[in-house]
């Protein structure tokens, strides 16, 4: 799908309570965490401790799921590569309007392609961007199989499955990387601490 405006004619609207006046009252800065990795590295499950983290330090966060957005926003969306790209780019315009409203948008989605996350963090000021990769081995990931996803892959059942049939392209410059040691990998808490470490650090967390 074209990335050009098809609109013309058309006039940006202006309001008087704007996204310094929402950020005032929640007390923190509007942002965008990214969570990109295979399928069953754990991009669902740091964006779950994530957001209850800090929902206990009082800060307001919202949760878009690659897995969860497929059931409406990108219901039309497959796999094929466009199809990929289009579900990254109106994922990527509905975060940065999450950021724009003061809360931490934390979206996690296989986002396989360089190119695709480098288009969301051009949508933002780059501070706001934030990547976190979670690199965890294709072998771990296809042993947790908790959806039994790469069994079907394997199988030929499932065409395009990334890391299997079609291409996942690591980050060059992230934010934050979650490792593994020796296929062992940190515990929820532990990955959401090291987020949130780095967002304090940043001040994301106060106004
Ligand atoms: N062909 C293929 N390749 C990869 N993943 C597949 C595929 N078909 C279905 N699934 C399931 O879809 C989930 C990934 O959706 P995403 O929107 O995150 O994918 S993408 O960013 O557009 O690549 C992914 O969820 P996660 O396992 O949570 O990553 C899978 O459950
Ligand atoms: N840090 C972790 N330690 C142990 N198991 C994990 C960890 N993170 C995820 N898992 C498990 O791995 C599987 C895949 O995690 P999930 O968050 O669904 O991955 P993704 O969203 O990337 O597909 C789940 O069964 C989950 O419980």
């Amino acid at each position: 799908m074209s990335t050009l405006s098809n609109s013309t004619n058309i006039f940006w609207q202006d309001c008087q309570v704007g996204r310094p006046e929402r950020q005032k009252l929640l007390n923190q800065k509007g942002c965008v965490v990214w969570i990109t990795g295979l399928s069953g590295s754990g991009k669902s499950t740091l964006a779950c401790s994530l957001s209850r983290e800090l929902y206990t330090r009082g800060k307001l966060s919202y949760v878009l799921d690659g897995d969860n957005l497929r059931h409406g926003l990108n219901k039309d969306l497959g796999f094929l590569p466009e199809d990929r790209t289009e579900n990254i780019r109106r994922t990527g315009e509905v975060a940065k309007l999450f950021a724009d409203a003061g809360l931490i948008c934390v979206a996690s989605l296989i986002s396989p392609y360089r190119r695709d996350r480098d288009s969301c963090r051009a949508m933002l000021p780059d501070a706001n961007f934030i990547e976190v990769y979670m690199n965890m081995p294709l072998e771990l990931c296809e042993s947790r199989d908790p959806k039994g996803l790469y069994k079907l892959a394997r199988a030929g059942k499932i065409k395009g499955f990334t890391g299997i049939d079609d291409p996942y392209e690591p980050p060059i410059n992230c934010e934050i990387e979650i490792k593994h040691d020796n296929g062992v990998c940190p515990t929820p808490t532990v990955m959401a601490g090291q987020v949130v470490t780095y967002l304090e650090k940043k001040g994301f967390l106060e106004h």
